[in-house]
């Protein structure tokens, strides 16, 4: 990215995949949700606010524990003790659900408008239970269904996806990692939820498996099996390759939401800069590029520091930035809350500058793991295509030299 950007550039340019005429699908509006009982309450998502385009896939990055799980969790409707929900609206549909305290949730919201694919879902399936046994346990859950009916539906619903059937007759054990994960989210979904929310859905994977998963999502989102995805993970290079727009969490709030090449190539906010100045990418063209790491750890959450949480870390902070909270630059979809892009509205971010701040040095890492990762690399820099997330310390013009 060269040369000066406009406001339309930075924030005005946004249309979801949906594009024009899109409706609304999600709502999710000042979500406060803390881990209580240890004493000082754990704020893990301090009023945060999340809107989906039908037909959307909304990534969620960030680093371990800022909150990303806990998000999933609440939007979900699957905030159990010690997990509690203090405040917050989801609203789908049209249809308002407040989730705060003392609001009680109706169950059929759960599973049927939106579903969760949890975390290490595909490793938790009894080892002693066929996966037709599991589609039963999971439609009589949400309803008396026959048994007949629910494995039709499975079948159904597997065939279309290009799966083999016979899948319904295998133990989790009789399944490669990649199949097992697609067939437990295919089975998350047999209720055509309107929204499927998929933590670390690929992280066990490898990275063909990871492939095959992507494109079945967005099979299921143009089969209509679902309306929108939010997809948790911390990994950037596969958030590029399947979100729409990617928001960037920092210890329990949003820092940014930008469309996925923008986050990529015209980050926002020093922290989502600063995350993608650390990936380390085993291209063999960029791998001599020093990465650099983020200085210092996310705070305690039981303890934020005020103002931007970030600015302990950041190479641009200001006097400001430690006394208030920053300002909301953008409008719902795509934004950054962050006071040196308020006042810099035009101006590139300085990624040499967040660079030179911290004196974390992975160049002897890649030059050891270099050799390591000869075998990968084909087949990582053709997954998400990672050459566009490696910003170079030189700024935005050397990063697209990198590119090339
Ligand atoms: N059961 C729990 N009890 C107390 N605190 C918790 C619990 N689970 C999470 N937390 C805290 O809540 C915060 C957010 O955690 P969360 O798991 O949502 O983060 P995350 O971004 O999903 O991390 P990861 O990528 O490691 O899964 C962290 O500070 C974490 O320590």
């Amino acid at each position: 990215m060269t040369g000066q950007l406009t406001d339309d550039d930075v924030w005005g340019s946004y249309e979801s995949r949906a594009s024009a005429g899109s409706n609304r699908l999600l709502n999710a509006t000042n979500l406060t949700a803390a881990y209580g009982g240890f004493g000082r309450d754990v704020v893990a998502l301090d009023d945060v606010s999340v809107h989906i385009d039908e037909g959307e896939i909304l990534g969620i990055a960030g680093e371990s524990g800022c909150g990303k799980t806990t998000l999933g969790s609440v939007l979900s409707l699957n905030a159990r003790p010690p997990l509690y929900v203090r405040a917050g609206a989801i609203e789908i549909d049209g249809k308002v659900q407040q989730i705060g305290q003392g609001h009680k949730v109706p169950r059929t919201w759960r599973g049927s408008v939106v579903s969760l694919l949890p975390q290490g879902a595909m490793n938790s399936i009894s080892p002693t239970m066929k996966v037709s046994s599991l589609v039963i346990d999971v439609m009589k859950a949400h309803g008396r269904v026959a048994r007949n009916d629910a494995l039709d539906r499975a079948r159904d619903r597997i065939e279309s996806l290009g799966l083999p059937p016979r899948v319904l007759d295998a133990y989790p054990h009789q399944l490669s990692g990649g199949m097992r994960q697609r067939v437990i989210t295919i089975i998350s979904t047999l209720l055509n939820p309107r929204l499927l929310i998929a933590d670390e859905p690929t992280s066990a994977l490898d990275v063909s498996s990871q492939k095959q998963l992507i494109e079945m999502l967005k099979q299921m989102l143009d089969a209509k099996i679902m309306s929108g995805v939010i997809f948790i993970t911390h990994d950037l290079p596969v958030l590029h390759e399947v979100a729409d727009r990617i928001a960037v969490m920092y210890a329990g709030r949003i820092a940014e939401i930008a469309p996925a090449d923008d986050i990529v190539e015209n980050p926002r906010h020093p922290y989502s800069a600063s995350l993608l100045n650390a990936v380390l990418t085993p291209d063999p063209q960029i791998r001599t590029r020093r990465v650099f790491g983020i200085p210092g750890a996310p705070p305690n959450l039981a303890n934020p520091p005020t103002g931007c949480r970030f600015h302990p870390r950041c190479a641009l902070a200001m006097e400001e930035c430690s006394a208030e909270d920053p300002p909301h630059v953008g409008n719902d979809l795509v934004y950054a809350d962050c006071f040196w892009t308020a006042k810099n509205p035009d101006v590139p971010m300085p990624m040499d500058k967040l660079s030179a701040h911290t004196n974390i040095d992975t160049e002897e890492l890649i030059a050891t793991e270099a050799v390591g990762a000869d075998a990968a690399a084909g087949d990582l820099v053709e997954l998400g295509d990672l050459s566009k997330l490696a910003p170079s310390s030189g700024g935005n013009q050397d990063r697209d030299g990198d590119r090339e």
